[in-house]
């Protein structure tokens, strides 16, 4: 289906029963005026109607890609102990390791199959302090994120893990500067000026995961349990996330007649879907669509998720061309800061101590 520009608030209604996740190619992501809105349009297609794509040709290297797979894969390999010195639970704004079970993502299932590694932004060699948030003490690099504020905690040097926060960093900057060249596309494809976004994103709020799903039971005959899978289906929290997957698969999108549609692999892609603050900005023209993960493949998968949030002291109010008397505005007003910490409390609830 195509959408005119004008019909954004129409674009509401459309079912939602989509079958496949469009690929799109962002080569044109730089090119003149007139082939980015091409673009974008297609991204809005996209948005309104799945809420999920694939990109390819989106740049990011492939060697920063295999690098900080293979950074996360030692890291993984390390004993447990090891690993939760790290513990996201010592940190006050969720940042290390979350061990297997450790993270329910969604509120009525018992945990998720996978462990999971997650920093937030930091500058290549930054000067950081130690100060004190929460009662927890922590590493912190000098920003202030309001409540989200604080810093990214690292395996120690004695771990000898060759570079692990060279090439998880190098990623992260990769795949900011990459998300960066979305949000103008994303504000083409809500009638807006493409430099719509520029104010609420002066400081990159986005966190990254390096994720190791071990495999579920191998037989394939027995019936899913809902309730214990990869990761439980839920929304993201931000405006948008780049998720790279290897080729194991094993990612579901829900379509609103509950269906779940495989997200298969394909390589050289990595996948774009939108989060809640999108959903929130747009009052549910760009949809934050349900998804999860169950790795019945026999193999051990990784996915590296980035979150791309507004900054955090933004407030997640409806765009002008997403609200009329008809279609007022559905959510309430809360900053992207306190929407983002909510949720993460929510997920990590069940096993804080
Ligand atoms: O691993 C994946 O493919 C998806 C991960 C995910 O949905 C998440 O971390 O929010
Ligand atoms: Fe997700």
């Amino acid at each position: 289906m195509s959408t005119a520009p004008d019909s954004l608030l129409r674009a509401r209604e459309v079912d939602g029963t989509f079958e496949d996740i469009p690929v799109i190619d962002f080569t044109n992501a730089t090119a003149t005026t007139e082939k980015r809105k091409e673009l974008a349009n297609l991204i809005r297609d996209a948005s309104i109607n799945v809420g999920f794509f694939y990109l390819k040709n989106h740049g990011i290297s492939q060697e920063l890609i295999d690098n900080a797979v293979e950074a996360g894969k030692r890291f993984f390999a390390l004993p447990e102990e090891e690993k939760m010195k790290l513990d996201i639970h010592k940190s006050p704004n969720y940042k290390g390791y979350t061990a297997v079970l450790g993270e329910n993502t969604n509120a009525e299932g018992r945990g998720d199959l996978h462990e999971g590694f997650d920093i937030g932004w930091e500058e290549p060699g930054a000067e950081f302090e130690l100060k004190q948030q929460d009662g927890k003490q922590q590493t912190m690099a000098v920003r202030d994120s309001g409540v989200m504020t604080g810093g990214n905690v690292w395996p120690s040097d004695s771990v000898q893990l060759n570079g692990f926060k060279e090439a998880v960093l190098a990623y992260y900057h990769a795949a900011l500067n990459f998300g960066k060249l979305l949000f103008p596309l994303f504000a083409l494809a809500l009638n807006l000026p493409e430099t719509f976004f520029d104010d609420k994103t002066t400081k990159p709020a986005a966190i990254m995961r390096i994720l190791h799903y071990p495999t579920q039971s191998p037989t394939k005959l027995d019936p899913v349990d809902d309730r214990q899978i990869g990761i439980g289906s839920h929304t993201d929290y931000e405006c948008f996330t780049i998720l790279w997957q290897d080729l194991v698969g094993g990612l579901q999108v829900q379509n609103t007649s509950g269906k779940w549609v495989d997200a298969v692999p394909i390589d050289g892609t990595v996948v774009v879907n939108l989060g809640d603050q999108f959903a929130r900005w747009t009052n549910d023209v760009f949809k934050s669509t349900v998804h999860r993960v169950i790795n019945r493949s026999g193999l051990e998968r990784y996915s590296i998720p980035v979150f791309f949030g507004s900054d955090y002291d933004v407030l997640l109010e409806p765009i002008a061309t997403c609200v009329s008397p008809e279609t007022p505005a559905k959510y309430e007003v809360v900053t992207a800061g306190e929407y983002v910490k909510s949720r993460l409390e929510a997920t990590y609830a069940h096993s804080a101590n």
